[in-house]
Order: structure tokens, then C-alpha cells, then sequence
């Protein structure tokens, strides 16, 4: 009863610090990273470390040390390597057509045109990454299915913080109604994804073929453990290959990393464009330079050119990060020092992209949007994502974090969030409706910083008009 009551006392009263000051932030995350020092996150409330008692990991929950290096070289080298991202250009083109087609159908079906646009572009997204995770295949239906499933998830993570912080049988007695919520949320992703995951394991790789993450997921081995098999009265020691508990649980951290934080972002530029008609029609004035009137879509090849839309992007960024926090736990070997006192193991750090992107020492008028800051003629021309998260200097903004564990998804999240509101910008005509339904930029934290009043607008065809009017 004592070790009982004396480890609760310490999880209860585990110390935070918040680090508001952009120099600091650099100090600890960037260089402090170094050698691999102050890489590791707080107890983790991912259903697969929660319900496995912490022996499955997905990446954002694996400690530092070689099985998260094996699971970052995976999906960095892999799937997410910004060079091999044109493997997934006709599934972004599908999902694209995805959304168009339903924000045509929603237009057509209200009597003013405002369409209720948050819903479509998160299902829009998760199809897309459905699709880079399982492959080509999976029916509609069962991709509605795992979006239920993966927000219904989302929506109870503020719930499970109690189960990172007491010890494992006694938060499980006191929070039992919370603890079968997500083991019934479990089994339903594990009756969904692991007939998926079953079917890839069976088939036959096909020549020119972009992998499916779960492809490198099921060849990954993990270092320094083994297993034995026996084959011909042989006993033989390989590496372990990750148990089906540990693969469900990446696939759904790539569902849910891959589409809540992008479609919230992208909800956020879309919403800044519906206020500022002006940066709207400057946004598409540059898309119809750069696209031929009768393009089917903004290729991605052109993305690149379109200079004010990545401002535009990057600037929604800064304001608006959709990842409200980010979290590093000091443990024994890290030698922390702020204002030069050596922080305590165990304190938990926690470092706000929101407000370190507005410090008045690094951006001028920095509550306002404006992306002109990020064009060439307005200073902006050294002006990189990775550059503005302290890799070559201090950190101006850090909406991916910083340092040894920043965000593996950056390159894909800007090609996802350029491709789609470059396409949707030219297809409509976004107009704020009236009322209760007009765009309001309060924000919503909670595990992902969203838009307290999800984005409805009233949306005017383009390119129907055009044929129309020619
Ligand atoms: C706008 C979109 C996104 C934002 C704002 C975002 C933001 C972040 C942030 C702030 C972190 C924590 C970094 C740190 O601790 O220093 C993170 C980690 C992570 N993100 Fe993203 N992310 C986005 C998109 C994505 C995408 C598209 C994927 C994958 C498909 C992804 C996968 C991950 C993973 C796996 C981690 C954990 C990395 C690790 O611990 O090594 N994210 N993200």
C-alpha cells in the first residue's frame, strides 16, 4: 500500500515547466537535442502504450533509444521522404475529386450554397491517408468506418491523461467507464484494420507500386530483440518482426496524425481566405497565371511557383498552429539547465508553437495575418520551415516542434495543404455567409487546436461559371 500510495504521490505531483521564450525553446530543444539528450516525451496516452501497460510504442510514444530510430528511418526513408511522395499522386488526385464532388453536391442540395466544408475536408484527408497506409482497395465504406472510429478516439484522448498519470490497476478501478470506452474503441479497430493488414501481408508486392506504410511497417525488424522459430528440428533466432497490437497501433497513429492537424490546418487557411477576399483572389490571380484555363487540376508540379499561396500556408501556420503543445520529459542521463538551474528528472516541459510564432522580437505586428511576410519582397526569401524551427539559427515559429523529434510529416502536411486549397481556390468562389454560420477564428484547444465553430462558407462554382459565361 505504501510503494501504492508513494507512487501515485510522484505521478500526481510531477513538476511542469513551460517554456514561453523562443531562445530558450532553441537552447533546450535544438541544441540540447544533441547526442540524443532531452528526446524523450511524458508517459504517453496512445491507446496501444495505455492498454499494452506501455510494452507497444507508436512513434510519438516510443521512448529515444533504437526502436523509435528503426520506426523514425522507416517512415522518413520510406513513405514520407519528400522525394518519394509522387508515388501518391493519383490518390491525392482521387481524393481531391473526392472533395470537389462533395462540395458540389452540398452546394447543389442548400437552398443559399453555404456548404458545411469541416466535415468534407477531414474526410477528404483521411481517405487519402486510408489509402498511403492500406493501399489501393479498401471499400468507402469501411474508410467511413475507421474515420468514426479514429475521431472517436481523438475526442477521448483529454480523457486518458489519468491513465498516464496513476499507476496502471488503480486508474483502471477508478476510471472504469473511461477504461472500456477505449477498449471497446480498440476492438473496433482492431476487427477493421487487421483484415486489412492480414490481406497486405498475403499479396504480392506489384511492380511500380508506391508501398503501403503498413508494407514497411509488417518488413520492419525490431533491433536488439529476438525471436526463435523452428524449422526442420532447427531452432533459428530472427529479429522480431511487431506484433499485430503494435501495428494497429501505428497505422493509427499515421491515420490520425496524417489527417486531424492537416485538415484542421487547412480549415484555418481556408478561413483566413473566406475574411480576406483580397488574399483570396490574389491566391487565385497567381493559380490561373501559373494553370491553363482548361487544366483539369493545379498539378503539383506547379505548386511550387505559386509563391503567395505558400505564404499564405506558412503564415496560417505561424498563427494558427493546429498542435497546441509540444511535450519533452526530463529523464536521469538529460542535464537541463534554464536560467541556470539544473531542472529535476522527471519534470515535464512543454513548449506552446502558438505562442513562441508570435514574439514580438522575432515578427513585426505578430497577431496579424500577413503573409507578405513570407514573400521575397517582404524579407522573406531565406525563409524555411525547418530554418524557422532553430536547424540554422534561432527558432522564429515551430509549428512541427523542433529538434530531435520534430515532426516526420512536415514535407507530405504542406504538399497535402498547398494541393488541396490551390484546387479549391480555383473550383470556388469562397464567401462568408451570414449569422450563426459566417466564419469565426476563435479557436477550439484541445488535443489539436481547431476551429471553435467548424468552417461553413458559401461557395460560388468558377469553373461551371466560366463555361457558362464563354
Ligand atoms: C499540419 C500538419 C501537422 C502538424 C502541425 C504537425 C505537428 C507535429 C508536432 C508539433 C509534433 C511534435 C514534434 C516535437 O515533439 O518536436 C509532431 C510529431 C509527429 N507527427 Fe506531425 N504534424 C502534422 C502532420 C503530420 C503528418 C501528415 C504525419 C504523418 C503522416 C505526422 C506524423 C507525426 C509523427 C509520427 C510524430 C511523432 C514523431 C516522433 O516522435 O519522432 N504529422 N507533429
Amino acid at each position: 500500500l505504501h510503494t501504492v500510495r508513494s507512487a501515485l504521490v510522484r505521478r500526481l505531483s510531477q513538476p511542469v515547466v513551460v517554456v514561453r521564450d523562443r531562445l530558450t525553446a532553441h537552447h533546450l530543444l535544438v541544441r540540447g537535442s544533441a547526442g540524443g539528450f532531452f528526446s524523450d516525451r511524458p508517459a504517453s496516452t496512445v491507446a496501444s502504450a495505455v492498454l499494452s501497460r506501455r510494452r507497444y510504442h507508436n512513434l510519438n510514444s516510443a521512448p529515444y533509444g533504437p526502436l523509435w530510430r528503426a520506426m523514425r528511418r522507416n517512415i522518413t526513408s520510406d513513405v514520407l521522404h519528400p522525394l518519394r511522395l509522387h508515388r501518391y499522386a493519383s490518390a491525392r488526385r482521387r481524393a481531391l475529386l473526392g472533395l470537389v464532388s462533395d462540395l458540389s453536391q452540398q452546394r447543389k442540395s442548400r437552398p443559399n450554397g453555404v456548404v458545411l466544408a469541416a466535415e468534407s475536408i477531414r474526410s477528404a484527408m483521411f481517405g487519402l491517408l486510408a489509402n498511403m497506409c492500406f493501399g489501393d482497395g479498401v471499400d468507402e465504406e469501411r474508410i467511413r468506418a475507421m474515420a468514426d472510429a479514429q475521431n472517436d478516439l481523438v475526442q477521448l484522448f483529454p480523457e486518458l491523461r489519468v491513465f498516464s498519470k496513476l499507476p496502471g490497476g488503480i486508474a483502471r478501478i477508478m476510471y472504469r467507464g473511461r477504461w472500456n470506452k477505449l477498449v471497446t474503441l480498440r476492438q473496433k479497430q482492431e476487427e477493421m484494420y487487421l483484415p486489412l493488414i492480414d490481406a497486405r501481408r498475403s499479396r504480392r508486392h506489384q511492380s511500380g507500386e508506391p508501398p503501403a506504410y503498413v508494407d514497411t511497417l509488417i518488413a520492419l525488424r525490431v533491433p536488439g530483440e529476438h525471436s526463435q522459430t523452428y524449422s526442420g528440428g532447427k531452432a533459428r533466432t530472427r529479429r522480431r518482426v511487431l506484433a499485430d497490437g503494435e501495428l494497429v497501433g501505428m497505422c493509427s497513429e499515421f491515420l490520425g496524425a496524417g489527417t486531424e492537424a492537416v485538415a484542421a490546418e487547412v480549415q484555418w487557411i481556408m478561413a483566413h481566405l473566406v475574411k480576406r477576399p483580397d488574399m483570396q483572389e490574389a491566391v487565385r490571380r497567381e493559380i490561373d497565371a501559373a494553370v491553363s484555363c482548361d487544366a483539369e487540376e493545379v498539378a503539383e508540379e506547379v505548386l511550387g511557383k505559386l509563391e503567395y499561396l505558400n505564404a499564405v500556408v506558412l503564415e496560417a501556420l505561424r498563427l494558427n498552429p493546429t498542435v497546441p503543445s509540444v511535450f519533452r520529459q526530463v529523464m536521469e542521463r538529460d542535464h537541463v539547465i534554464v536560467d541556470g538551474r539544473r531542472i529535476p528528472a522527471g519534470t515535464v516541459v512543454v513548449f506552446p508553437p502558438g505562442t513562441l510564432a508570435r514574439d514580438k522580437t522575432a515578427w513585426e505586428d505578430p497577431n496579424e495575418f500577413n503573409p507578405e511576410r513570407f514573400l521575397a519582397s517582404g524579407g522573406g526569401e531565406k525563409m524555411s520551415l525547418l530554418a524557422a524551427a532553430g536547424s540554422a539559427g534561432e527558432i522564429t515559429m515551430m509549428p512541427f516542434g523542433a529538434g530531435r523529434r520534430m515532426c516526420p510529416g512536415m514535407a507530405v502536411a504542406i504538399l497535402h495543404m498547398v494541393y488541396f486549397i490551390a484546387n479549391l481556390v480555383r473550383e470556388f468562389e469562397w464567401k462568408e455567409a451570414e449569422g450563426e454560420l459566417a466564419v469565426d477564428l476563435k479557436p477550439h484547444v484541445a488535443f489539436f487546436t481547431v476551429m471553435k465553430r467548424p468552417l461553413r462558407a458559401h461557395l460560388v462554382l468558377r469553373r461551371e461559371d466560366d463555361k457558362q459565361s464563354s
